[in-house]
């Protein structure tokens, strides 16, 4: 069974002008254990088809399915992570992983064990009594990945999670990310603007395009996991690289633009 569907997904909103169409008829299927990068122009309504799918902003029209439910609302079976980090401020590195158990009322010791696992597979186990205001913007993305994933969720919603991040803590970021990934295969759906980071996670790249938003391109990538530095700098993935790019940055629409 697919893990997330959107069904013919439209939204709009109202603009100065009238209606603003911010996404016109989304159809995609994510199969369950894939790992999807979405990418786009700014305002080609990446952030709003997450939003959708979380259950956080209702779709004028179509719906969103994870496994087998229509999605209505938020819910724990869907981990949400967002480019701010979104910790809270006054607890330490492991009761912002336990947050999600305890509000479903898990145990002091089980979630306790729960959360020092994910802690020591996100590598901040000398940090787990440590507050967010001492960690590193990567330490905090890691804290909030391992928080999304200590709740058991069915599938992963990520927006843009390392856009605030310096390059190399966001490739290696990637790779903790992957590691994680790799260890069940739990469907992740990820927004980015950085082409390299789209091609280098995903198992296929969802292109959009803007004004309307809708699907433009769906690239899929041929590399095998785990991926390696040595594949980062290969022909084919340079191959890759450039074909996402042709697509997000030569957009039919955008040269019409340009020429007018
Ligand atoms: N609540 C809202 N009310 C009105 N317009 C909105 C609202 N939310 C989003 N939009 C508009 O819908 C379009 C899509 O927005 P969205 O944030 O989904 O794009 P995006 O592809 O994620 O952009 P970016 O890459 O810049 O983050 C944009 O033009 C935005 O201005």
């Amino acid at each position: 069974m697919p893990a997330i569907t959107f069904h013919d997904v439209y939204q709009n909103f109202d603009a100065k002008g009238g209606d603003f169409v911010a996404l016109d008829h989304v159809n995609l299927t994510i199969e369950d254990g894939e790992f999807v990068t979405v990418v786009g122009p700014s305002g080609c309504g990446k952030s709003t088809m997450l939003n959708i799918a979380a259950g956080l902003l209702k779709a004028t029209g179509g719906t969103v399915t994870v496994g087998d439910e229509t999605v209505y609302g938020p819910s724990p079976e869907r981990g949400v992570i967002f480019q701010q980090y979104a910790l809270f401020p006054w607890m330490t590195v492991s009761e912002n992983v336990e947050f999600g158990l305890k509000v479903a009322g898990v145990g002091k010791k089980e979630r306790r064990a729960a959360a020092r696992r994910m802690i020591d597979i996100v590598g901040l186990t000398d940090f787990a009594d440590a507050l967010p205001k001492t960690l590193s913007g990567g330490m905090k993305q890691r804290c909030a990945i391992a928080r999304a994933y200590a709740v058991d969720p069915k599938v992963l919603l990520m927006d843009e999670p390392f856009g605030a991040l310096d390059a190399l803590t966001r490739v290696r970021l990637q790779d903790s990310l992957l590691e994680t990934w790799s260890r069940d295969r739990r469907t992740v759906m990820f927004i980015t603007h950085d082409v390299d980071e789209a091609v280098y996670l995903a198992s296929r790249v969802v292109v959009m395009a803007a004004r309307p938003g809708r699907i433009h391109q769906i690239i899929p990538v041929g590399l095998p996991y785990p991926r390696t530095e040595e594949m980062r700098l290969s022909a084919e993935f340079a191959a890759l690289r450039r074909q996402v790019w042709n697509a997000v940055y030569h957009q039919p629409s955008m040269l019409e633009g340009a020429a007018s």
